[in-house]
């Protein structure tokens, strides 16, 4: 025990604080000694309310919040006064038993009670309200926590934290110590929130040899994961043993012996192409082969036989829009009904929007059922926007219908398929694999497909390029739309889009719609940005007009970085604000946040875009364009401030004005297709704060980085083994 240190005891009141990403608490508990509150901090298993505790630590002064008691270390003692049990029963650990029955169950047993709820549970069947059920009910949830609490000890004597206790025996109930000793990586595939690296960790603490085939196998599963993680669908065999030996710090040739052991027992699956064997995961494997298969099924499609006469319906089109479709948007319209399959892609300006009305109308002229989507709800919403008809993001469209392991599955899918003649799907270039996967098996035989996007932006998050695929096979009919019409507002952006596009510098102008702001040193970079920021929403008069983007989360003009200082300049701390801590982030009412994941269950989606409208003690409500939602305990790390966000994050919207970092210590991302992606993100004015140096390599920069995937290849049906 430290010096200062010293020893209380009392029963929990309340848990005011979880960190959801560790075990940092902070609770309140009445001390035995004077009957007095104090607020206790420190890391360690999650008390119970009502439960009691003894408590290490020693006494600190907070500039907030006064004294509180700083703990290195609690434990549990079982409650030994009446009023303890009668707290401890009627919390909500203890299912079934209110404050009236547990008072009355300890009228009867005293101090006694624990004891008989453990060992002669019978006894209390004679206390008035508790029948045949009841018992069971507590007996069960009484023992349940118990449970959780000797694995959660189990889990902290091996230093690996208690708080996975109870998933862990949700999952495996009383198999739950063997999984751990002998099985512990099954907990990668069959416990949510259970990673490699938390299995890994638990299977280490608890005595696995690291070179054992198991945690090879698994580890070596985990490293082609983490390899899509970057975009790949599969990955060379000779990368993937290198990667994983420096990760497992096991022998190169140990882990190709592990591979191909797996590769026999089908766990993993190879392709031969060009002189390279490529690893996939099962599941990548199928979605490879299985597009394609229906991509190919697709193009062999016979036209439609329409009854307009596409020629004068275009005329009449022309007639009604007062302008001239160009020959490559006359060219797309006229294929749209012939190909099972067809691929339109152009930059900002060059008339996809249009085009995408004009097969709409044809389609609707031939009475075909049209459904319309898009990869993310912002591109599925601006769809809706410009085409005054449903447009639905592809998950919605498919209709998630849960997981199986850790993979989602839809309600439509092949023996399901959607009741649509067309599907058209706009910014196909954020389409991953998977989800091309899922669409594609979804669509009937007859159903046709038109895919829009740019193929100059960035790629899909997911793995795979999908669009780069598909028009680099040449097996699928491609329109390039490549005369720009957008002249007036924005026309300098799109110009300068198309500039970037062919490596050439855009034009600048001080003041006007692109303009281009150099600095000296990037920490007054990141201060000009936040007061740029401040003087835009104002003169917008709408903080969800004006965007600011960085290429990465770290360094001074970073995304995390920019974040605190615009917090700071527009929605500081005030003493009547509300604030949320979690972890370094202080969120207050006001601020602009932003959703990180997918939440099918609130109907927010990663990218989502909103404002934080109240705060409670351990719930944070944010007002997005269609909805509210809440956000309580663990969930608050779904969001985060959104003042600025990456150039990845943005993909899919589009903002009034973006400013845009562009600084020397971001040259790694510094690339052609974010540049471009970036800037075209804008509709009215580009603000690029930067260097002359940076702005030059964003736009010279064409080394984007390769993704191994052999979609092309299979789609021009070329030999793999
Ligand atoms: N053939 C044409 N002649 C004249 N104007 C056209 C023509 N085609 C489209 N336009 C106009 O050009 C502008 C840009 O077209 P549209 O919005 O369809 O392009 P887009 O490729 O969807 O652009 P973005 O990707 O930036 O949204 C619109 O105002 C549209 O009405």
């Amino acid at each position: 025990m430290m010096e200062n240190e010293e020893i209380i005891r009392g029963s929990v009141e309340s848990i005011i604080f979880q960190a959801p990403d560790s075990d940092f608490l902070i609770f309140r508990i009445r001390i035995d000694e004077n009957d007095s509150n104090l607020t206790i901090m420190g890391k360690g298993l999650k008390p119970l309310v009502g439960e009691r505790l003894e408590v290490k630590g020693c006494y600190v002064m907070h500039k907030r919040y006064g004294r509180q008691f700083s703990a290195s270390f609690w434990q549990r003692i079982l409650p030994d006064t009446e009023e303890g049990i009668i707290r401890f029963l009627s919390s909500r650990t203890v299912n079934g038993i209110g404050p009236a029955l547990a008072q009355r169950i300890v009228d009867v047993f005293g101090k006694e009670t624990i004891r008989i709820i453990e060992q002669e549970p019978q006894k209390l069947l004679q206390i008035e309200g508790i029948g045949n059920k009841k018992l069971a009910m507590l007996t069960e949830s009484f023992y349940e926590e118990k449970k959780v609490n000797e694995l959660a000890l189990a889990l902290e004597t091996h230093g690996v934290s208690g708080r996975f206790a109870g998933r862990l025996l949700q999952v495996y109930g009383e198999e739950a110590n063997y999984v751990l000793i002998h099985e512990p990586y099954r907990m990668v595939r069959e416990v949510e929130g259970i990673g490699f690296k938390t299995a890994d960790q638990i299977a280490l603490a608890f005595g696995i040899n690291p070179l054992s085939e198991e945690r090879l196998a698994a580890g070596l599963i985990y490293v082609l994961y983490d390899m899509t993680q970057s975009g790949h669908v599969c990955v060379p065999d000779n990368e993937l043993v290198h990667r994983s030996a420096a990760i497992l710090r096991a022998e190169e040739v140990v882990l190709r012996e592990i591979l191909n052991n797996s590769i026999q027992t089908g766990q993993l699956i190879t392709a031969y192409y060009g002189g390279v064997t490529y690893v996939y995961t099962e599941e990548a494997y199928t979605e490879e082969v299985e597009a394609a298969r229906h991509i190919i099924e697709m193009t062999e499609m016979t036209p439609l036989q329409t009854t307009s006469h596409v020629a004068l319906f275009l005329e009449r089109w022309q007639q009604d829009c007062k302008f001239k479709l160009a020959d490559e948007q006359i060219q797309a319209v006229e294929q749209s009904l012939e190909t099972g399959i067809m691929v339109i892609t152009g930059g900002p300006g060059t008339g996809k929007t249009t085009i995408i009305q004009t097969i709409i109308r044809l389609a609707e002229q031939e009475g075909l059922r049209i459904m319309l989507c898009a990869p993310t709800g912002r591109a599925a919403k601006r769809l809706t926007e410009t085409t005054n008809r449903e447009a639905l993001t592809i998950h919605r469209l498919l209709g998630p219908g849960g997981y199986v392991g850790t993979k989602q599955i839809f309600d439509h899918n092949e023996a399901n398929p959607l009741p649509a003649d067309l599907v058209i799907v706009d910014e196909v270039s954020m389409l991953d694999l998977e989800l091309m996967y899922h669409l594609m098996n979804a669509l009937r035989p007859e159903c046709r497909c038109i895919l829009v996007g740019d193929a100059d932006q960035l790629p899909s998050v997911g793995a795979g390029a999908v669009l780069h695929d598909i028009i680099r096979s040449e097996v699928v009919p491609v329109v390039r739309l490549q005369t720009v019409f957008r002249q007036k507002d924005g026309g300098r952006i799109v110009t300068n889009a198309h500039l970037i596009n062919r490596g050439r510098l855009p034009v600048v102008d001080i003041g006007g719609e692109f303009q281009f702001l150099e600095i000296t040193d990037e920490e007054s970079g990141a201060v000009l940005i936040s007061k740029l920021y401040a003087q835009e929403i104002k003169q917008t008069g709408d903080k969800f007009s004006v965007q600011v983007l960085s290429p990465m989360y770290r360094q001074e003009c970073g995304v995390d970085h920019l974040n605190q200082l615009i917090q700071e300049q527009t929605n500081g701390a005030a003493p009547e604000k509300q604030e949320y801590k979690n972890g370094i982030i202080f969120f207050r009412v006001g601020d602009k946040v932003m959703q990180k994941k997918n939440d099918y269950d609130k109907g927010v989606f990663n990218g989502d875009i909103g404002e934080i409208y109240a705060i409670q003690q351990d719930m944070i409500h944010v007002r997005y364009p269609e909805q509210d939602v809440k956000y309580e305990g663990r969930e608050v790390e779904e969001i985060t401030l959104a003042y600025a966000v990456t150039v990845h994050k943005s993909q899919g919207s589009e903002y009034h004005t973006v400013i845009m970092a562009l600084v020397n210590s971001h040259a790694i991302m510094l690339q052609r297709n974010l540049f471009y992606t970036a800037v075209t993100r804008a509709k009215r004015k580009v603000i690029l704060v930067g260097t002359k140096k940076a702005l030059r390599l964003a736009v010279e920069n064409v080394r984007t980085s390769r993704r191994f995937t052999l979609l092309a290849q299979r789609l021009r049906e070329e030999e793999l083994c």
